[in-house]
């Protein structure tokens, strides 16, 4: 490449700051122009997106264009002196005016309008800063200077300002902002010569190949250096060596002008924290461990090589083919603009290198603000205008800014090795400290080990003496007992053996009597087998006498229930007795029909009145043929008491007879004489009738004939009614037949029968006392053998009843008929073991016990003796009172 540097001279790299050979960044193409100018025209998503809320709505995305007005040079003070400025700025109102002559002028708006005495700093603010703090929020920005030769593009961008700061281009001002928000910044700058790419910092790399990234568009070049700048002094440094490489050369308009397209290409990172946290926030990290934002955003500065008419230039040679090359540069740059300005379908980026490095900056997603450069010479009239409708153009280009964030894994692994190796570091610090205490406590546990072992030996060892000090004295003391046994022992052998004689004599003693011993016992066993084979024989005789003693109650039971008969012929007898000693008493004339009749009743009669009646039995018997029975029945309901009274005795007289009973109860006997216990008031009649039913009631038909016909109650209805104990012996005598029914003891309970039995005992006479015994003894029988056969179970009825009380009180009766009655009523109880418990507490055991002893009667005194000695309770209840019931 044959061209000037634009100072003259090559500057070798010596910047203190490390480079790269690679170039990691490039430009991101947008996926279509037109998409992302459309978008961008109808709204502000890029801005919303970007968060660009520093543009006025509406211009945001848009390129920013400023036109800056060059002061005139000395040759045009001179030359133009008389000459106005072509243009005429209105920075007030960002107006351009550019005069077509005199009289007349094209108005054009910029963004910015800046006069010749516009500062550089001013410059810089306007044209840059925003773009500049873009960079630093992670979008790529791109500052452009555009304008003809020697109009101040170079001034603008690349015044390095060593003389005077405030002089400082854009360049210079812009990596001193970023360098005031990071520290670190890497720089690559190159120039396009001739459609050729050179490093300006490398310059042997002077054919730099353009890499597009077909999948994202990103546009880099892999050779040009990229180099990691720390500080403003190796920038400049930096800037400078590049500036020395560039091509310049001496043209008409410019003695410095610049043949190449120079881009400075500035990339920034800058970390951000997770989710708005503070990037330094070593807590957050720990905690969530996740890497930190960093944004990347490139600025670049393109200083374009001057746009010139060929012939104004005066370019020839290769000049000319300079000028050529840069003029198709650069109008191939305007076409694109043009096809963006205007929307087109087709920008025609790869018709030069220029346009293909720059495709990012117009109608990509890079923020770009461009500033053209114009002169004042009228002369130059026709550059001015196609320079300002260039920026005219690009003005109507809209990018879509894109935000360059990326997780910084790099440093956020060098922070976790930090981390790993502070863990390290404190784990073996503890690992030391741990070490340390456990040497510490196995010295301890040494120390208290030997400590005890000492101890032990210690106290083992007074164990030892001790025990070898006891075994001695124990040796000693059992020596010394050895020394008196000895001596004993001595003494033994040598006296007569006193004791032993005096114990033998003992023991033949002993022996004598034991052999006594022996004989008496064995005499003893022989009377005791004489003595049971006495006993098999008693048993024998036992079983005898069982026999002949229940043949003796047997033939008892027989001559009672014929006692029972005579008495009730005796009953009868002295109930005529009464009457007739009444009626002769009375003298009334119809006594001696009454006597007659009276003497005709009772078939049983006192010894010296047997034959007199055996006389009335024959009247009577007479009467009852002449008469008739259904007669003498028909008297009993007539209206004549002494009629009816003596029709009753009548009966009452048959009635004694058996052969008359069967008569008497067929013609309704029986039931007129029930009829009369209640149809009739008075007592006599009840008498007499109560003594013919207690005629009817020995035969056993008859017994259940009354009970049906409701007999116990109407006799129990009179006794309650009666006064004359005389009818209170018929009544009880009735009912103490009726209790010697088998068949009949539970109906007659019901219905009362022995609780009038016990009511009649109200009145104190023996003969009723006796009845009264006599009923009882009757159900207590017939109980008793209901017991055995096992019809019956539980308690006596007569106990339930109350009866106890009454028999205990007279069993001991003077009255022999009644204790008679009464002690055999009690041995009948007293055989089941269930009326025991309340025999025992009502005081009958006493009475048993009496009867066992002193009965005059044997067979009852067996009786009472066999019951005591069979029955448990009674044994039991005996043992405990200390009585023998034998
Ligand atoms: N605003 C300004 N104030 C004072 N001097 C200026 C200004 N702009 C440019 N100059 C001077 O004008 C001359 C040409 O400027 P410069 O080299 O920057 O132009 P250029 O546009 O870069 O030209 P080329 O395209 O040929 O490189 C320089 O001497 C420069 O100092």
């Amino acid at each position: 490449m044959s061209a000037n540097y634009k100072n003259g001279s090559v500057k070798t790299k010596s910047i203190s700051t490390s480079s790269s050979s690679s170039f990691s960044s490039g430009y991101k193409s947008k996926p279509s122009v037109t998409s992302s100018l459309r978008r961008n025209s109808t709204g502000s998503a890029a801005n919303s997106a970007a968060g660009l809320h520093k543009d006025t709505p509406g211009v945001s995305g848009r390129v920013r264009v400023a036109v800056r007005l060059r002061p005139r040079n000395s040759e045009e003070l001179s030359t133009d002196a008389d000459f106005a400025d072509c243009v005429e700025l209105q920075p007030e109102l960002k107006r351009l005016k550019l005069r077509r002559n005199n009289w007349d002028s094209d108005t054009f708006e910029f963004d910015e309008v800046l006069t010749e005495f516009a500062s550089q700093k001013r410059v810089y603010e306007v044209v840059a800063k925003p773009v500049v703090e873009s960079v630093l929020e992670g979008y790529n920005g791109t500052v452009m200077a555009y304008g003809q030769t020697g109009t101040g593009k170079t001034y603008t961008l690349g015044k390095l300002g060593d003389e005077d700061t405030s002089a400082r281009g854009i360049m210079v001002r812009a990596v001193e902002d970023i360098f005031a928000e990071t520290d670190s910044i890497s720089v690559s700058y190159i120039q396009l010569y001739m459609e050729m790419i050179q490093d300006l910092l490398d310059p042997a790399n002077d054919n730099l190949s353009i890499m597009e990234d077909p999948k994202t568009g990103d546009i880099t070049l892999p050779g040009a250096s990229l180099i990691e700048v720390r500080d403003q002094q190796s920038f400049v440094e930096l800037l400078r060596l590049g500036e020395a490489h560039r091509f310049a050369t001496n043209t008409k308009l410019n003695t410095e002008s610049s043949r190449s397209h120079a881009i400075l290409m500035v990339h920034v990172k800058k970390s951000v924290g997770v989710s708005g946290e503070n990037v330094n926030s070593k807590s957050h990290m720990n905690r969530t461990m996740k890497p930190p934002v960093v944004r990347k955003g490139k600025l670049i500065v393109v200083d374009l090589a001057g746009s010139e008419r060929i012939d104004k230039s005066g370019s020839e040679g290769h000049t000319l083919e300079e000028a050529k090359s840069i003029n198709l540069s650069l109008s191939a740059l305007g076409k694109c603009i043009n096809a963006l300005a205007e929307n087109s379908s087709h920008v025609p980026v790869r018709d030069s290198k220029l346009t293909r490095l720059l495709r990012d900056s117009f109608g990509g997603t890079a923020r770009t603000s461009l500033v053209i450069t114009i002169g004042p010479s009228p002369r130059h009239r026709g550059e001015t205008s196609s320079t300002i409708m260039f920026g005219q153009r690009a003005m109507k280009v809209e990018n879509m800014l894109k935000i360059k964030e990326e997780f910084d894994y790099k440093s956020l692994a060098r922070k976790l090795d930090v981390q790993v190796e502070s863990l390290i570091a404190q784990h073996e610090r503890q690992q030391k400290t741990y070490q340390d205490e456990i040497e510490k406590i196995s010295l301890e546990a040494k120390k208290q080990l030997s400590q005890a072992e000492k101890s032990f030996a210690d106290s083992l060892e007074k164990e030892r003496v001790k025990y070898q000090r006891d075994c001695m004295e124990s040796i000693k003391k059992l020596e010394a007992q050895l020394a008196v046994n000895k001596i004993k022992e001595e003494s033994l052998r040598n006296k007569p053996n006193e004791e032993l004689i005096e114990l033998k004599k003992l023991l033949e003693n002993e022996t004598r009597l034991r052999k006594t011993a022996e004989e008496e016992v064995k005499n003893l066993q022989n009377q005791v087998v004489q003595w049971k084979r006495s006993e098999v024989a008693g048993n024998a005789e036992i079983v005898k006498l069982r026999k002949m003693l229940e043949d003796e109650v047997h033939q008892r039971e027989k001559l009672e229930e014929e006692i029972s008969v005579l008495q009730n012929q005796l009953l009868q007898l002295s109930f005529d007795a009464d009457e007739t000693r009444k009626q002769l008493e009375s003298g009334d004339h119809s006594a001696e029909m009454t006597v007659d009749m009276g003497s005709l009743i009772s078939p049983v009669r006192q010894p010296q009145m047997k034959h007199s009646g055996e006389q009335e039995k024959g009247s009577v018997a007479k009467l009852f043929e002449q008469v008739g029975l259904q007669k003498i029945l028909s008297l009993l309901e007539a209206e004549d008491p002494d009629v009816r009274i003596h029709a009753v005795k009548v009966i009452a007289n048959l009635a004694a007879e058996a052969t008359n009973q069967e008569k008497i109860v067929e013609a309704g006997g029986l039931t007129s004489l029930l009829d009369l216990l209640t149809s009739s008031d008075d007592e006599n009649i009840h008498r007499v009738a109560a003594g013919a039913i207690a005629n009817l009631a020995m035969n056993e038909t008859n017994q259940e004939l009354i009970m049906s016909q409701g007999g116990i109650s109407l006799l129990a209805m009179t006794a309650q009614n009666a006064d004359d104990p005389q009818t209170l012996r018929m009544v009880a005598g009735a009912i103490a037949n009726l209790c010697g029914n088998d068949k009949l003891q539970l109906v007659l309970r019901a219905e009362g029968g022995i609780k009038a039995l016990l009511s009649m005992v109200r009145c104190r006479h023996p003969d009723v006392l006796a009845q009264v015994a006599r009923g009882i003894a009757n159900f207590a029988k017939c109980e008793s053998r209901a017991s055995t056969q096992g019809i019956k179970s539980g308690k006596s009825l007569l106990i339930e009843d109350g009866a106890l009380g009454w028999i205990v009180k007279n069993a001991n009766n003077e009255a022999s008929p009644i204790r008679r009655h009464i002690e055999l009523a009690l041995c009948h109880l007293a055989q089941h073991e269930v009326n025991a418990k309340d025999m025992i507490s009502g005081g009958a055991l006493w009475e048993l016990v009496r009867i066992s002893r002193d009965c005059s009667r044997e067979d009852i005194r067996i009786l009472a003796r066999r019951t005591l000695s069979s029955s448990p309770s009674f044994q039991v209840e005996l043992k405990r009172l200390r009585l023998n019931s034998g």
